[in-house]
């Protein structure tokens, strides 16, 4: 396809969206649970009679991300180009989903938490904590369904409550997360351990090869890890099952995802003996309507806070996209973009472990410093190539969908979607961008309020419409920059980043 053509399609496609507007999501329908339960085909256990009352809360809606810049010095970046890292202070914004009105002290939170929240430099809640800390906290304890976008603070809101509802005197494991991956689920245990810091918590990893081979029984409160290796542990009673207070699932629609991981953790609840009265906390930045329907019945009568479908990206991250020639185009691009990836951090995605590997090894021969990360690694190595990026040692990390969700360094800069991302790759019977994973992955940047780019390569007629209908979706414009004019390319991306 000429560019003239691009452009015109480009411009019919804005138009219509434009035109047609984005549909709203509809307001939620709660159902009481009964307490007679029958298992239904799903694996759900489900009232036997007509559930007693249905009632129909309004959802609670987050409010759009605003725009308001400050510019702090920091002294991550160390580059030639004059740009520096922008930390936001939305949180004074009410239009920010940083933004909140109450401070952590009138969330009811114990005096030891306030302590290691106010450790950790935060200091007032972000959008989501303000509104689900109170419904979390709150007692009896009911389940939550929380969504808000990438990068606002969801992980405090889920651990708080952990730390909140175990008792440190007692030694059994009290609360379980479960997470897609085991670099999320390391980073979720580090979140536990510096909020818990001035309680006497003790943590438990449920990952592959991190728990000795011998061990007979877990004494510790709250138990971080990944379905497989949950499922293993409890089915070996090393991990008892029967004090479990709180139930998180990370990343809840991946979690929940019935072409995906959701089998396991749907058998993980189901090992949880169902007299047990537990809160289940679901928390993501993306609920696709599929994955919601079978989320309202694995948290039965929750409360959910949801966001409207162009509210899902923030606007701090300037989206980006490439034409390029053909698939070695891409990977000449890329190169010529190494100066600009290493700005700050960068994280490229690719679809297969392959090419990954392939484009690292390669710009590894010509003299770069990149590093790969994917599933086919073992253990130690997946660990030690995430902790050498997260300090800092690295500053291009090539990866997959592994890392696409939840992973949290600050000085990540940039992404780059070397290849769009496609339903098809998640096990879904369809050739359509997957808007969910692409959200997650532009989402590595701009953490928190501060600025981020992604660019995404497009190389023909298909994968150009891929990222026409993941723009459509989105409801926000993503911009051609010119892969002949590396000046040009480097003023516009200085300029998004300032
Ligand atoms: N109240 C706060 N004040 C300052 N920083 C905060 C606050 N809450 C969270 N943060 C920081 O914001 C960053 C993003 O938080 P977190 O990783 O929980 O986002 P998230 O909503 O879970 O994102 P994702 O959807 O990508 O998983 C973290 O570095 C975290 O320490």
């Amino acid at each position: 396809m000429g560019d003239m053509d691009k452009l015109s399609t480009r411009k019919t496609v804005l138009d219509a969206r434009k035109r047609h507007g984005v549909p709203k999501r509809q307001h939620p329908v709660f159902l009481l649970m009964s307490t007679t339960m029958e298992k239904d085909a799903d694996g759900f256990y489900n009232p036997v009679e007509p559930a007693p009352e249905t009632k129909d809360k309004p959802a609670e809606e987050v409010a759009k991300d605003g725009e308001t810049k400050t510019s702090l010095d920091s002294d991550l970046i160390n580059s030639t180009f004059d740009v520096n890292v922008t930390l936001a202070d939305q949180q004074g914004n009410p239009d920010s989903p940083l933004y909140s009105a109450k401070t952590f002290e009138e969330l009811g939170l114990h005096a030891d938490l306030l302590k290691g929240i106010y450790d950790m430099g935060f200091s007032k809640p972000s959008k989501i904590q303000e509104r689900a800390l109170p419904l979390l906290l709150s007692n009896p304890p009911t389940n939550m369904i929380g969504q808000s976008q990438s990068g606002t603070g969801k992980t405090a809101a889920f651990v708080l409550t952990m730390l909140t509802r175990v008792d440190f005197d007692l030694h059994k494991p009290q609360a379980l997360c479960l997470a897609p991956s085991r670099e999320l689920a390391r980073q979720i245990m580090s979140v536990v351990i510096q909020m818990g810091k001035f309680t006497s918590v003790q943590t438990e990893y449920a990952i592959k090869d991190n728990l000795p081979r011998d061990a007979t029984s877990v004494t510790a409160q709250i138990i971080v890890g990944t379905p497989g290796t949950m499922t293993d542990l409890i089915r070996r009673k090393v991990i008892d099952v029967t004090n479990i207070k709180v139930f998180v699932l990370d990343e809840a629609d991946n979690m929940l995802d019935q072409d995906g991981l959701g089998d396991q953790t749907l058998r993980v609840k189901n090992m949880i003996p169902r007299g047990i009265k537990m809160q289940i906390i679901l928390f993501s930045a993306t609920f696709p309507d599929n994955v919601r329907r079978f989320a309202s019945k694995f948290a039965t009568d929750a409360n959910k806070i949801e966001l409207r479908r162009n509210e899902l990206s923030v606007s701090n991250i300037r989206q980006f996209y490439m034409d390029c020639r053909d698939e070695e185009h891409k990977y000449d691009i890329l190169v010529s973009l190494y100066s600009l990836l290493t700005i700050g951090q960068s994280i490229i995605f690719c679809k297969h472990r392959h090419t990954a590997d392939r484009i690292s090894q390669k710009m590894t021969a010509e003299g770069h410093k990149v590093a790969s990360l994917h599933g086919a690694k073992d253990a130690t190595e997946r660990d030690s190539i995430i902790d050498a990026f997260r300090q800092g040692k690295d500053k291009v990390l090539i990866t997959t969908n592994v890392i696409a969700r939840g992973i949290d360094i600050l000085q990540v800069n940039m992404v780059v979607n070397y290849d769009i991302p496609l339903m098809n790759e998640r096990g879904k019977d369809s050739n359509e961008p997957d808007v969910e994973t692409y959200l997650h992955r532009i989402g590595r940047t701009g953490r928190f309020g501060r600025k981020g780019i992604s660019i995404n390569f497009v190389h023909d007629q298909k994968t150009w419409s891929y990222m026409n209908q993941i723009e459509q979706v989105l409801g926000k414009e993503i911009i051609r920059i010119e892969t002949n004019d590396l000046n040009e390319m480097e003023q516009k991306m200085k300029k998004a980043l300032k």
